[in-house]
């Protein structure tokens, strides 16, 4: 067993070297499976390395996300997100509010008093008729940036089917349960900027965040950061624990549908993005992180997952259909 990403305050994240899953022989891989969904079941995240991606290339998708990042706002602005159904396009700093809140009216006001300091673009899947993705004009250093970024958007469904085959074997369900409803790929890349800040903009405000506490929607998020630090996960304490980046490794955790597809033995924890660790000078610099949000088809009807309950009673919610779900959770954060 390796060591643990994070161990503090009740709140134990493992590391899970996930090639094994991907590549090991029957017994490795059940074993694998088993510290996943455990992980899931117990802190709501767990680090996954040995991932088919090599640190050049991610190197290159986050120099890619940085060179969006520079493009003057009024062009980012002309390609705006628009409604939580298309779900796709430029979110300005200010624009979504991440909050544990539900009331639209609290949120507002959350908003106005202590906006996230973050910018981010959402990329959908290809080829949907009525959402087409809002790119970028191409050119300059923003040549090819299309084809790089859906083809790590192709990337990322292969890994969230992969994550969900484990956490199928791990429940002790056919490997491919929940292939049919991850097939379609109905998931968004959101590249995220939290720009440089002064340090003083935390100390004269002692609430302000780079984004606000949150449980995320869908089934599992796959969130690569790069090394500043300054994400954290609610301990079964209560206190927020510093997530630190490990080189070369994404964080994955569970989100509020899978936990409900669960039964609620899956567990979606809140977490959020705070002042980083501080180094030199009266400036922190700017963190880059990419979040992939995995949702199960948007056409599936989610109801407990087998093995979750005994009899009828024992379902903690009526079915619902996916789509309809994470709309209406979108539509109370923008
Ligand atoms: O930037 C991060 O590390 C976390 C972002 C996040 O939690 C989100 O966008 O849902
Ligand atoms: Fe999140």
């Amino acid at each position: 067993m390796e060591k643990a990403a994070v161990e503090n305050e009740g709140l134990m994240i493992p590391l899970i070297d996930f090639s094994v899953f991907l590549n090991g022989n029957p017994e490795e891989r059940k074993e694998t499976a088993n510290a996943v969904l455990h992980g899931f079941q117990t802190a709501g995240f767990i680090y996954l390395k040995g991932l088919p991606f090599s640190s050049d290339y991610r190197q290159h998708i986050f120099n890619t996300s940085a060179k969006y990042f520079r493009l003057p706002v009024d062009t980012k602005m002309s390609h705006c997100w628009t409604t939580p159904a298309a779900n796709r396009g430029y979110s300005a700093p200010g624009r979504e509010k991440t909050t544990e809140l539900t009331n639209i009216e609290d949120i507002k006001k959350l908003r106005e008093g202590n906006p996230d300091l973050k910018e981010s673009l959402e990329i959908g899947r290809e080829g949907v008729p009525d959402h087409p993705n809002h790119w970028p004009e191409e050119k300059g250093e923003l040549e090819g940036f299309k084809s790089i970024m859906t083809k790590f958007h192709d990337q990322c469904k292969e890994l969230h089917m992969e994550v969900m085959r484990a956490i199928a074997v791990g429940m002790g369900l056919d490997e491919t349960f929940f292939d049919s409803f991850t097939d379609e790929g109905d998931n968004t890349l959101r590249l995220l900027h939290y720009p440089e800040v002064r340090k003083d903009v935390f100390t004269i405000n002692p609430g302000q965040v780079r984004a606000g506490a949150h449980s995320d929607y869908g089934s599992i998020t796959l969130l690569f950061q790069d090394m500043r630090g300054g994400l954290q996960v609610k301990s079964p304490n209560g206190t927020f624990v510093d997530a630190t980046p490990i080189q070369d490794t994404c964080v994955v955790n569970a989100g509020d549908l899978l936990a409900r597809w669960s039964n609620d033995t899956i567990k979606s924890t809140i977490h959020r993005v705070v002042e980083p660790p501080s180094g030199d000078g009266p400036v922190h610099p700017a963190r880059y992180s990419i979040a992939y949000f995995c949702n199960p088809n948007f056409k599936s009807h989610i109801e407990a997952i087998p093995g979750t309950f005994s009899g009828e009673s024992e379902k903690k919610y009526p079915g619902i259909n996916s789509g309809d779900y994470l709309v209406q959770r979108l539509a109370a954060t923008y």
